[in-house]
């Protein structure tokens, strides 16, 4: 483990780095505040190369990213997991290109595209987010997401969830398919779609 002060657009977190010796992952934490406690402001981020870095608008990964990090420095306190190993869905960043081309040129979901590619829906774990927010002290957490399934697989963890807190970012022309799909496809809770312009 170590840790270094981190300053950023958001101003300055802790930077708590890990190797989870199980996979073999590095893995990192950004940390504000006194987070020893319950009802933690916590962000599980899936790690996503063209979102993130990129400023992809195919999904909102970045977006949320940018708003997850602004949220908890606005609190003043939290945590914001960012989990190598989860890209594409945790089938890889060249699986996920490919699905992604099988959207772009064919006109599947995000969904579909997967399994074309016969690959999971999501093959995400969250053994070593648990284990990490467990480590820096966070007893409870109230975590970002839209994911009701993510608070579920982080509860088989034995972390507690004590709320879902909605980070939505507002649909655009690029994203709002993969928005949709996520939503009819994936159960994620995204109201704000209602209304929204574009393709169906
Ligand atoms: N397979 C696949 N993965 C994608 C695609 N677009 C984004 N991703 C990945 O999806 C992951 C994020 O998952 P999402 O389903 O968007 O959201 P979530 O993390 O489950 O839910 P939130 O907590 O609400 O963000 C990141 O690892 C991205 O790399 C895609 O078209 N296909
Ligand atoms: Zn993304």
């Amino acid at each position: 483990m170590v840790a270094v002060r981190l300053p950023t657009a958001h101003g300055a977190f802790r930077a708590v780095g890990y190797l989870d010796r199980r996979t073999g992952v590095e893995q990192v934490a950004l940390v504000r505040g006194d987070v020893a406690g319950e009802k933690v402001l916590t962000r599980i981020h899936s790690e996503c190369l063209t979102g993130d870095a990129f400023g992809s608008m195919h999904c909102e990964c970045g977006e949320q990213l940018a708003a997850a990090l602004r949220a908890i420095a606005d609190e003043g306190r939290g945590i914001l997991v960012y989990l190598q190993g989860h890209e594409g869905r945790g089938i890889g960043l060249l699986a996920k290109l490919r699905a992604m081309k099988l959207q772009e040129d064919d006109g599947l979901d995000t969904v579909e595209a997967n399994i074309a590619l016969g690959l999971p829906v999501d093959a995400r774990e969250y053994r070593a987010a648990a284990g990490i927010l467990q480590d820096l002290g966070a007893r409870s957490v109230r975590l970002l997401s839209n994911n009701p399934r993510k608070g579920e697989a982080l509860e088989r963890y034995g972390l507690d969830v004590a709320e879902r807190v909605p980070l939505l970012v507002p649909p655009g022309a690029e994203n709002i398919r993969y928005l949709r799909a996520k939503r009819e496809r994936l159960d994620h809770d995204l109201p704000h779609l209602d209304g929204a312009p574009g393709p169906s």
